[in-house]
């Protein structure tokens, strides 16, 4: 079969195309990438395409700026849109603290996404092959990797898809030298500086020469069942999580007696996909850490950065620090007064009747001598209800409102005696007796709370 109907096949297979997709591909002037775009140019007109180029310029290596003007010379001739750009790739490295491969991909990432979303297009097309695959999954290997990296580089992930990933560079050579596709030769892919080299270039030329050539199609055969498999796992994952974690404000609530029935593999693979709402990769110690939580009638940890994981309940909750939600402002009551508290703006006003429909009222008589607070709770802090005076923290106790929620519920309060409490857990106010409204009253503090639209 013909190098190109094999990559038509390899693109119906995984459905990377369909007929007027608008397409990025990215070309680093390399071989795999200038082969990518002359098949997919010859795809172009079958396919009905609208190409682009990106390059990412990573101003790493002397010859950077040549291999740019490659790129865009090769897109002209080809009469192909293309767009560059530089990034400081050794800059971005020491700023987020990556390898220098990390933060390469990174910017040329973030640099697709972001043409995507401007120029309006819905594919990204990169020029990985066999032997890259083959090269990820010993690189993970080595590195020490559960099934997601051994899985290696998929065919397809989200809108980016690899046309040429059944293809070995062997193969790429022999169309690029057969079709006479120019390309620029990246001189570091010799240096034993990257450990991707050197598995690419002693390794595997040794496990090759001692198993055979095909081994690496064997290899890549391996790499494919590990996806497969994890491909399903991750699948009955998604469902568990489904199941047993809750989202609550900035909270990921698991719950621990679902959770418990689970095969330990999957109580990780759980705990590791709430990790990854907060887009935070975790060792498996600290997973079993986590694990351990459910074992244990009450524990806390910190992750690493502002991420605590706590044990309530039956319960296990993940949140993160984001800001001290303690807060404490004097309320003016000779004006009016707003304020922004999470996704709530409450205005504050001194008012002679009961003007509002939807706005909460409170006997402002006793208000005038002492200060006044909107604030969040403090030891101390008391009710006073129709049953009598209530501790605040019994309040909360017989409202069931979780302990993590207790801290971040605003209060109207005259040093610890809480006038209004504003139950934003249970969109509910509660009114302190003695200052409830009668018939009686004469001047009025008016609340009035809005929530904030896409807050
Ligand atoms: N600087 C870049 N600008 C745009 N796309 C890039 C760049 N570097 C890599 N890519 C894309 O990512 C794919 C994989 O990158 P990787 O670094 O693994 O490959 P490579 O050896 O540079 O590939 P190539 O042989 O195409 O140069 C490339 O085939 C290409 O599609």
């Amino acid at each position: 079969m013909d190098f190109l109907e094999k990559v038509r096949r390899t693109i119906d297979k995984h459905n990377m195309l369909k007929k007027g997709d608008k397409v990025l591909i990215g070309c680093s002037g390399g071989i795999d990438s200038m082969v990518l775009l002359d098949c997919i140019y010859r795809l172009k007109d079958e396919y009905e395409l609208d190409i682009t180029v990106a390059h990412l310029n990573h101003m790493l290596r002397q010859e950077a700026k040549e291999d740019e003007l490659f790129v865009i010379d090769t897109c002209r001739r080809y009469n192909i849109k293309c767009v560059t750009r530089s990034v400081d790739v050794r800059k971005l490295k020491e700023e987020q603290k990556l390898s220098e491969e990390e933060a390469g991909r990174l910017a040329r990432y973030n640099f697709f996404y972001e043409l995507v979303k401007d120029l309006g297009l819905n594919r990204i097309l990169l020029g990985h092959n066999k032997d890259d695959v083959v090269e990820t999954f010993f690189l993970n290997l080595f590195r020490g990797s559960g099934l997601d990296g051994l899985a290696s580089i998929p065919p397809v992930r989200d809108i980016v898809a690899r046309p040429l990933i059944y293809m070995s560079r062997q193969e790429i050579e022999k169309y690029a030298d057969k079709n006479g596709i120019r390309y620029v030769i990246d001189k570091t892919n010799f240096s034993s500086k990257y450990k991707r080299n050197v598995i690419r270039n002693e390794i595997l030329p040794l496990v090759k020469a001692k198993f055979g050539d095909g081994v690496i199609d064997t290899i890549f055969r391996t790499i494919n069942l590990i996806r497969d498999e994890n491909l399903q796992i991750n699948e009955l994952v998604d469902d568990i999580f489904k199941r047993c974690v809750k989202k609550e404000d900035i909270y990921y609530v698991l719950d621990i007696n679902e959770a418990s029935t689970l095969p330990h593999f999957l109580q990780k693979r759980l705990v590791k996909k709430v990790f990854k709402e907060f887009e935070m990769q975790v060792s498996l110690d600290k997973v079993e850490d986590v694990l351990n939580l459910f074992s244990l009638p009450s524990g806390k940890m910190k992750i690493f950065g502002d991420l605590i994981v706590e044990r309530q309940n039956d319960a296990v909750v993940f949140y993160k620090k984001v800001e001290k939600s303690d807060f404490c402002f004097e309320i003016p009551l000779k004006e009016e007064y707003d304020i922004k508290y999470r996704n709530f703006e409450f205005k504050f006003k001194i008012t002679q009747s009961m003007e509002h429909e939807n706005c909460i009222y409170v006997d402002s008589e006793k208000l005038f001598d002492g200060k006044i607070f909107f604030r969040t709770r403090r030891d101390g802090d008391f009710i006073q209800l129709k049953v009598g005076k209530k501790k605040l923290k019994e309040w909360f106790i017989d409202k069931k409102i979780p302990k993590r929620y207790r801290s971040s519920i605003p209060l109207l309060a005259k040093e610890s005696e809480v006038i209004v409490i504003f139950d934003v857990y249970n969109n509910k106010v509660t009114i302190n007796q003695s200052y409830k409204v009668t018939p009686q009253t004469k001047q009025f503090l008016e609340i009035k709370i809005t929530i904030l639209e896409g807050a």
